[in-house]
C-alpha cells in the first residue's frame, strides 16, 4: 500500500522502494504497523484527507476504524491556524525537510500533546503525502497547561525555547516563519555578544526586557524582547524562554519623531527673535537663547522651563518706559485669548521691541500662548532717517515743500478749530541769478546754506524754516501774531544782509524781500495763506527788494 523511505532528503528512493516491494510483503507491513504502539498516519495535505491511519492513532480522532477517518472530511473540522500551519508544511515537506512539532489531539474530551515527527512521503497517486509517527504518545495535559501550549503555538509572538548555552531547543510557529533557520539565541541578535551578554545576566536574575535589533531571515528588524529563565520539567536542565515582538514600526516613528522634535530644537535655537512659549497656567514650555540675550538672562534657556510667566513678567517690566502697561498688556492679551496681536514696547534703554502674542489651539482646545520678541531699534531707527529724508531738504537740511505743506495743513486746522494765531513769512534772495551768473553755482549754493543756518539759529524752537523752492524759503510759526511776525521778519532780513559768505574770490552778502501773512480761520486751504504770503512777497520786491511787506 504506502511506504516511507529511509532517507527523507530522497523521496525517489522511496518510490523505487514501493514500486519493488511484493503485495503479500506490504500487506504484511500494514498489519505489523497496526501492532505499533506509536500512532502512525499518513494525511494528505492538498486535500485534507486522511491517506493511511494504523490502530494505534485511530484512537487519537476517538474513531472506532480507520475507514471512519478515511471517510471524514477534516476540512469542516479543521482550524485556520491548523491548516496555515499545514500549508507552511507543504513546501518544506517538498524539500525532503522532516518537521519536527507539537499538535493537540482531543479523543473523547482528553486532551492528548503529541511530539509529531512529519516526513515526506509520496501516495498511491504518486502526489506527495506527509508520514506522521506520534514519537511521544499519551503525554496527558491538564486542559489549562493544554490552553497555554496552543496559546504559544498560535500566537503572533514569536516564543523560542534555548537551552542554559542558548542552543535553541523549540520554537513556536511565529518564531518560525520570522527565522526559517537558527540555531542559537547569538544568532537571533544583530549585534554581537548581546545574547551572551543576556545569558549572564538571566544568572542573577529571573527575566530581563530589552528592545533590540534582531535578524529575522531577510532583513533586520525592531523587537521588544522577553528574556527568563526556567527550568526543563523532564531534565531539570536550564533553559531560557524568549518572547519577542516586531516594534519596527514604533521604532520608526519614534525615530521620526525624535528628528523632528530636534529639527525644531534647532530651529528656535537658531532664530534671531526671542521665543516664549507658555503653557495654559502660564509656566515656560518652551524659551530659547534669543528671548534671554533680549532681557539680558544670563541663566541658559532650559533653567527657565516651568517657571512662572506671571512672576517673570513683574520683574522685567522695569526694561520697559511703560512698567505697569507692560504688565497690563499682557492680561488683557491672556484675556483675550483668540485674538493674535502685536505691540510695540519701548525700553529704558532706547531699544524698541515687537511683541507678538498668539494663542495657541489644538482641535479648539486652548493649550497656552506664544510670545516673540523682535528687536526692532534698527528698524526703526532707518524708518526714521527715510521718514527724516523724505522731509528734508538735501542742500540746507531744512524741511522741504512735502514737510512744508503737512505742517501748514495741520495748522491751518488747528488754526480753524481752536482759533489760535499762527504766521507764515515768505522769504526770497534778491538778485540770485546775478550771484550765480557771476561767482557760480557752487557759490550760490553756499548762499542758500547760510540762509538757513541764519532761519535756524534764529527762531523759535516750535517755527519750522522751510525751503520750498530754488531759493524760495517759508517759515511757519505757530502762536504767533502778525505784528511779531512782522518784527520778526525785520529783524530776519537785517540778520541775512548782515552775514558774509566766504566766498573763493571775494566775500559777498546779499538781501532778502520777506512777504508776511497769518493764518486765518477763514482760509479753505494752505493755498489761500500761501497766496497772501507770495503777494506780501511780491510787493516787497516791487517796493525795491530788501524789505518786508505784509498781507493780512
Ligand atoms: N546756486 C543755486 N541756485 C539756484 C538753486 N535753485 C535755483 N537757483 C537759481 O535761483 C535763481 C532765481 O532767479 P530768478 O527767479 O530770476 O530771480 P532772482 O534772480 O533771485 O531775482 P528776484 O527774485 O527777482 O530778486 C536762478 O538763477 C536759479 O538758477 C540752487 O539750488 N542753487
Amino acid at each position: 500500500m504506502v511506504t516511507t523511505h529511509g532517507n527523507p532528503t530522497d523521496p525517489s528512493a522511496f518510490m523505487t522502494s514501493f514500486h519493488s516491494a511484493s503485495e503479500p510483503f506490504i500487506h504484511h507491513q500494514a498489519t505489523l504497523l497496526d501492532k505499533l504502539q506509536t500512532p502512525i498516519w499518513i494525511f494528505d495535505i492538498e486535500r485534507e484527507r486522511m491517506h493511511y491511519v494504523n490502530a494505534a492513532a485511530v484512537r487519537l480522532w476517538a474513531a472506532e476504524t480507520p475507514q471512519e477517518l478515511y471517510a471524514r472530511d477534516f476540512s469542516s473540522t479543521m482550524s485556520e491556524t491548523s491548516r496555515q500551519r499545514l500549508a507552511d508544511y507543504l513546501p518544506r515537506l517538498a524539500r525532503g525537510e522532516v518537521i519536527d512539532e507539537h499538535w493537540s489531539f482531543y479523543p473523547g474530551g482528553q486532551a492528548i500533546s503529541l511530539h509529531c515527527r512529519c516526513s515526506p512521503c509520496v501516495m498511491d497517486d504518486g502526489r506527495p503525502g506527509m508520514l506522521v509517527e506520534g514519537l511521544e504518545s499519551d503525554i496527558s495535559l491538564d486542559a489549562s497547561s493544554l490552553r497555554a501550549l496552543e496559546a504559544v503555538r498560535h500566537t503572533p509572538m514569536m516564543v523560542s525555547v534555548f537551552d542554559g548555552q542558548g542552543r535553541l531547543l523549540v520554537r513556536n510557529a511565529a518564531a518560525l516563519a520570522a527565522r526559517r533557520t537558527l540555531t542559537s539565541l547569538d544568532a537571533c541578535f544583530a549585534e554581537h555578544e548581546v545574547a551572551e551578554r543576556l545569558i549572564q545576566q538571566l544568572e542573577d536574575a529571573p527575566r530581563c526586557s530589552l528592545e533590540a535589533i534582531m535578524r529575522v531571515d531577510d532583513s533586520e528588524r525592531w523587537h521588544h524582547v522577553d528574556l527568563c529563565r526556567a527550568t526543563d520539567p523532564k531534565t531539570g536542565l536550564p533553559m531560557i524562554v524568549m518572547g519577542e515582538f516586531d516594534i519596527t514600526s514604533r521604532k520608526t516613528l519614534e525615530t521620526a519623531q525624535l528628528v523632528s522634535k530636534r529639527q525644531l530644537e534647532v530651529v528656535i535655537e537658531g532664530l534671531d527673535v526671542g521665543l516664549l512659549l507658555e503653557d495654559e497656567q502660564r509656566r515656560v514650555i518652551v524659551v530659547n537663547q534669543a528671548f534671554c540675550d533680549l532681557f539680558g538672562i544670563e541663566a541658559p534657556p532650559e533653567n527657565l522651563v516651568g517657571m512662572d510667566c506671571r512672576e517673570a513678567a513683574q520683574s522685567a517690566k522695569g526694561h520697559f518706559t511703560e512698567p505697569e502697561g507692560f504688565v497690563d498688556r499682557i492680561e488683557d492679551l491672556l484675556a483675550s485669548r483668540r485674538k493674535q496681536s502685536r505691540d510695540l514696547l519701548t525700553m529704558v534703554d532706547g531699544r524698541f521691541l515687537e511683541r507678538a502674542y498668539t494663542p495657541l489651539f489644538v482641535a479648539d482646545e486652548y493649550h497656552g500662548h506664544l510670545w516673540v520678541y523682535r528687536d526692532i531699534t534698527r528698524q526703526r531707527h532707518q524708518e526714521a532717517d527715510w521718514a527724516r529724508k523724505a522731509s528734508t531738504d538735501p542742500l540746507t537740511g531744512l524741511a522741504n515743500r512735502r514737510s512744508f505743506d503737512e505742517s501748514a495743513r495741520r495748522l491751518a486746522r488747528s488754526v480753524g478749530e481752536e482759533a489760535i494765531p499762527a504766521a507764515l513769512l515768505m522769504i526770497d534772495i534778491d538778485r540770485f541769478k546775478a550771484i550765480n551768473d557771476t561767482l557760480g553755482h557752487a557759490e550760490g549754493d553756499k548762499g542758500l546754506r547760510l540762509l538757513a543756518d541764519t532761519l535756524r539759529h534764529n527762531l523759535r524752537e516750535r517755527d519750522l524754516p522751510c525751503r520750498t523752492g530754488g531759493e524760495e524759503f517759508m517759515v511757519i510759526m505757530p502762536g504767533m501774531l502778525p505784528e511779531q511776525a512782522e518784527a520778526t521778519a525785520w529783524r530776519l532780513l537785517r540778520q541775512i544782509a548782515e552775514a558774509t559768505i566766504e566766498a573763493e574770490e571775494l566775500p559777498f552778502h546779499f538781501t532778502v524781500s520777506i512777504g508776511v501773512t497769518c493764518f486765518k480761520p477763514t482760509d479753505r486751504s494752505i493755498e489761500a495763506v500761501t497766496q497772501r504770503a507770495d503777494a506780501a512777497m511780491y510787493q516787497a520786491k516791487h517796493a525795491g527788494r530788501n524789505r518786508v511787506a505784509v498781507r493780512w
